[in-house]
């Protein structure tokens, strides 16, 4: 029998009031694939995600994580995901391994394994040094390493990180990555990651979705995109042409997404 993939969405479908966040969305990530969702401001990705976390119910459709459905299981998928989301999980009062600590108690790792845990999860993302430092002295990619941490210490099977490195410099994003890479290989964990860097996507991602309005547009690796596309043509050429140059949005929100990163911790 063949494993089942790690993610399978079938017409789901998500609406908020008169608002159709997601329009009827097929997807299936295989196991151990890196998997980029990418799409412009409003494209449906964040609720996709927290429909796939169980945070918000999945009404019209179904979702199965491993095989297993998430409105009949939902104690069970939960146990099998990691997530990040954008909003800060990091406590600043606390130090960095209280954090992963509170963590490693919330999901349930088992009293006797919880303290290897977390001093595993600190280090996979290179924080041992900084660990009893309270988090509010982190910078920003610090402060996402740490959250990475956090999600990393039940050992989940399927990591999901909801724009990772939105707000962070160069040298952090770089970092967050590498980390994401490292544990990836490994741990053999399933990454479904959202952003709006399509040079991060195209370098760090196995398979991309293009999504806009709450649909998938465009699927594939960034190779096989970019071909499809034409000759010549980027990873910005084919969202460009998916979306209707809606690209430009992401500037003004990346500026703010700093600033809030910045003052995140106070
Ligand atoms: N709680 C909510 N109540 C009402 N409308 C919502 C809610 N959450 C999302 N929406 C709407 O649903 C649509 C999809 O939003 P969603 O956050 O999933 O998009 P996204 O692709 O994650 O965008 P972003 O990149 O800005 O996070 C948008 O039109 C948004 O305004």
């Amino acid at each position: 029998m063949t494993s089942p993939p790690a993610v399978r969405c079938t017409g789901l479908r998500h609406t908020f009031g008169e608002t159709v966040a997601v329009d009827g969305l097929d997807l299936e990530i295989p196991a151990g694939e890196v998997f980029g969702l990418l799409g412009p401001n409003g494209a449906g990705k964040t609720t996709t995600i927290r429909m796939i976390t169980t945070l918000l119910p999945a009404r019209t459709g179904s979702i199965e994580v491993f095989g297993l459905d998430v409105t009949r299981r939902k104690m069970a998928v939960r146990r099998l995901i990691g997530y990040v989301p954008q909003q800060l999980s990091a406590d600043g009062t606390l130090s960095g391994r209280e954090n992963v600590a509170l963590f490693a108690r919330l999901f349930d790792v088992p009293r006797r394994r919880r303290g290897a845990q977390v001093e595993s999860a600190l280090e996979a993302v290179g924080l041992l040094a900084d660990a009893d430092r309270e988090a509010k002295g982190y910078s920003g990619g610090m402060i996402r390493r740490l959250e990475l941490a956090q999600a990393l210490v039940s050992s989940p099977r399927l990591l999901i990180l909801d724009e990772p490195t939105i707000g962070l410099d160069p040298v952090a994003r770089t970092s967050v990555w590498e980390r994401i890479e490292q544990i990836r290989a490994d741990t053999g964990m399933t990454v479904l990651v959202t952003t709006h860097y399509m040079e991060e996507a195209e370098q760090y991602c196995e398979r991309i979705a293009l999504m806009h309005r709450g649909r998938i547009r465009a699927l594939g690796t960034p190779a096989e995109l970019e071909a499809e596309h034409g000759e010549g043509s980027t990873l910005d050429d084919v969202f460009r042409s998916v979306t209707g140059d809606q690209l430009d949005g992401g500037g003004i929100r990346d500026v703010r997404a700093a600033r809030r990163t910045a003052r995140r911790l106070g």
